[in-house]
């Protein structure tokens, strides 16, 4: 890093666990971060302890870390904020923080999910919420990347997206690391969408594991998984490229096997015989795909786009479909041709 960056200010609004791994990785390359907590009990003991008990247990956090539950204190004057607070949450955040940030502020989302109500990516909410941020400041982080391995400091690979070149190199440089590898992207919608999509299929995966279905039935459903995030993504003006790489098929496979996946362990429950709320009354972690399906039920009807896999998972999650049943209607839905003639137009 050059000595220019160690001046960065940057903020960091959420910290659980992937917002603690963020500031953990950026102040191990000599940035200040300053974290925004919404629990004020997490403020002390970050900063004292050296440790976010609740969602990062058991890694020593980075001296250059600095805690603050006052949202407009952290985020204003800064060079970049990064938001990661769960994503039906960011409107809210963003919008508290938004008279605090100027025009200059670059906003780098790392929360993966599609608005139930609007059906927007995080982006989108964001440039319906920063009066002040234009839309050139605007960019996502994305990729597989578990909070816990990458404050472990074991290599990850992502992608940073934006419609603007110059902020997407700029993130680049800001954010790699060693073992920390960092591709830009100019397809921000594309890149999102496969991160709020594959923790839906993700989900379906850990149902056919909860059902004990087999290596097979996952491999099927990671790749026919893919087909729908794509068609979506295609529908929406997306790059089709975009699936092929690290916040598409890289993160889907990540998502689907991952046994540290929330959202895999969700499906594998579900599969496994619990229902859905004792599932969520039992974590205080956020499993995204549990609110995206939702809003990728809808949009994907709205769009006229076939998603079978994501519509069973909805069915599953909000009709109260069984899981058994949910995979066997996906089963013996009407034969077909593999390749859909809008893939292959690439
Ligand atoms: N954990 C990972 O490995 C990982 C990796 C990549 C991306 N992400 C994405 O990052 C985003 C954040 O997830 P996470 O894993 O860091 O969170 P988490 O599940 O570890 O923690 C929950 C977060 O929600 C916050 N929260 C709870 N109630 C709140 C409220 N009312 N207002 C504001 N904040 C509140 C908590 O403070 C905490 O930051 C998600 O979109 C997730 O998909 C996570
Ligand atoms: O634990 P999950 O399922 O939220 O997945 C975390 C990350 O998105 C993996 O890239």
């Amino acid at each position: 890093m050059s000595s220019g960056q160690t001046d960065l200010r940057v903020a960091v609004v959420g910290a659980g666990s992937w917002g603690t791994a963020i500031a953990h990785l950026l102040a191990s390359k000599g940035l200040f971060p300053l974290l925004w907590a919404y629990e004020p009990e997490l403020c002390e003991q970050i900063e004292k302890g050296r440790e976010n008990t609740i969602y990062l247990p058991g890694i020593q956090l980075a001296e250059g870390i600095s805690v603050s539950n006052d949202l407009g204190a952290v985020v204003a004057d800064r060079d970049i904020v990064v938001m990661v607070v769960p994503s039906h949450l960011t409107r809210d955040v963003a919008a508290r923080a938004a008279d605090h940030l100027d025009g200059r502020t670059i906003v780098v989302t790392a929360s993966k999910g599609i608005e139930n109500k609007t059906h927007l990516t995080m982006t989108g909410v964001l440039s319906e919420v920063l009066p002040n941020t234009p839309a050139e400041k605007i960019a996502v982080l994305s990729g597989p990347s578990f909070a816990r391995e990458v404050a472990a400091n074991l290599p990850t690979v992502v992608a940073v997206a934006s419609t603007s070149t110059e902020t997407a190199l700029f993130l680049q440089q800001v954010f790699a690391a060693p073992l920390f590898r960092v591709y830009t992207n100019d397809d921000p919608v594309g890149v999102e969408l496969g991160g709020a999509v594959k923790n839906v299929i993700a989900i379906a995966s850990g149902v056919c594991d909860g059902l004990g279905l087999g290596l097979s039935a996952r491999a099927a459903m990671i790749t026919r998984g893919l087909a729908e995030m794509r068609r979506l993504g295609m529908a929406l003006g997306a790059n089709p490229h975009t699936f092929s790489g690290l916040a598409g098929i890289g993160d889907l496979i990540l998502t689907c096997t991952g046994s540290l996946s929330r959202n895999y362990t969700v499906g594998k429950k579900l599969g496994e015989g619990m229902t859905i709320d004792e599932i969520l009354a039992s974590m205080r972690m956020v499993a995204e795909g549990v609110k995206t399906a939702k809003s990728v039920f809808n949009l994907s009807n709205k769009r006229n786009v076939e998603m079978p896999i994501c519509h069973e998972v909805y069915r599953i999650l909000y009709e109260g479909l069984a899981p058994g049943d949910a995979v066997l209607r996906l089963m013996t839905r009407t034969l077909k041709h593999e390749i859909d003639d809008e893939v292959t137009a690439y």
